[in-house]
């Protein structure tokens, strides 16, 4: 994983779509009971809140090499938005989002996925929570070579028993522009294209959440810009919901809201962020840690 803070490039910052405007709760209410506020138009009265996560703390390892990889964190990831995760290396950024996405328990604390509190869930019942309810793209596309485009992106839900919803389908594929490449096998598209066919694998079932792991970490930097774009308009279009943890600002600038970490506890939170502005707020992490003589970025 790629630990240098990159630059903006010239022309590299979208001209990003100015968002449609959804009556969205995103102060944090007291998590016993889930956001009781529901997103206008949302059909069934889906809570405004996506994830949430109320005083969790995630401590690895015991007495002298005890890590608090989170501090009491609290946050609420707003439905139909795409936040971003930022902090220098060691801030908890993969451990918020494998704690948020059930993909590792928590010392303690509660998570939320959408109206279900998943700490305390069993094995089996998070296992099915994760297929059915959370979409994951990883810095590695995790494509299957042997299956062409469009079967790579069907395959959780054929793994599920699930019969893809057509018009859906079709909206996701025309939405990351993969509508001339389904019948291609991976290596016969690009690193960008892959990284698209892993996004729409993502959105195809639907989930209440997608959770992005420094997404275009693999890509270079014009392949990058086509699949944050393509993360843009399925937040802007398809209304989904997306996390992404990062160590871009460019990659940040494309959000509607940027979280940053530093020691395992939320230290800033900002809205309609650019890359310009968020490389900022990193460097002062550089220049924090300097001036207390201390480096924040352990090794990781
Ligand atoms: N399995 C583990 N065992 C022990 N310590 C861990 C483990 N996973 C993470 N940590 C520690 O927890 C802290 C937070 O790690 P985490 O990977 O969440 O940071 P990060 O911000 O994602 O870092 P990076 O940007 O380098 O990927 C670090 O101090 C790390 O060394």
């Amino acid at each position: 994983m790629s630990r240098a803070l990159r630059l903006p490039q010239a022309g590299g910052v979208p001209s990003r779509p100015r968002i449609k405007e959804r009556p969205v709760t995103t102060a944090a209410a007291p998590f016993g009971s889930p956001v009781a506020a529901t997103a206008g138009g949302e059909a069934g009265g889906a809570s405004a809140t996506a994830a949430g996560a109320r005083q969790v703390t995630k401590a690895y390892g015991t007495g002298e090499t005890r890590v608090m990889a989170l501090d009491q964190v609290d946050v609420d990831i707003a439905r139909g938005r795409f936040t971003a995760i930022m902090g220098p290396s060691g801030s908890g950024k993969s451990t918020l989002m494998h704690c948020l996405a059930g993909l590792d328990s928590v010392t303690s604390g509660q998570i939320w996925i959408g109206d279900t509190e998943i700490t305390g869930l069993k094995d089996k019942q998070l296992t099915r929570l994760r297929r059915d309810k959370i979409g994951f793209i990883f810095q590695a596309f995790n494509l299957l070579p042997t299956l062409n485009a469009l079967e790579n992106i069907t395959l959780p839900m054929d793994i599920a028993g699930r019969k893809p919803d057509q018009a859906w389908l079709d909206q996701v594929v025309e939405t990351v522009g993969l509508a001339d490449r389904l019948k291609h096998r991976p290596t016969q598209l690009s690193g960008g294209q892959q990284q698209r066919v892993a996004v729409a694998r993502a959105l195809a079932a639907k989930p209440e959440i997608i959770f992005g792991d420094e997404p275009t970490g693999n890509l270079d930097s014009r392949s990058g810009a086509e699949v944050l774009n393509f993360l843009r308009r399925s937040v802007d279009e398809l209304g989904q919901t997306i996390v992404m943890v990062t160590h871009d600002p460019v990659a940040a600038g494309y959000a509607d809201r940027v979280l940053f970490l530093a020691d395992g506890r939320i230290v800033d939170d900002m809205s309609t962020p650019t890359a310009d502005a968020v490389l900022e707020r990193m460097l002062r992490f550089s220049g924090d840690s300097r001036s207390a003589g201390l480096d924040s970025r352990r090794a990781g």
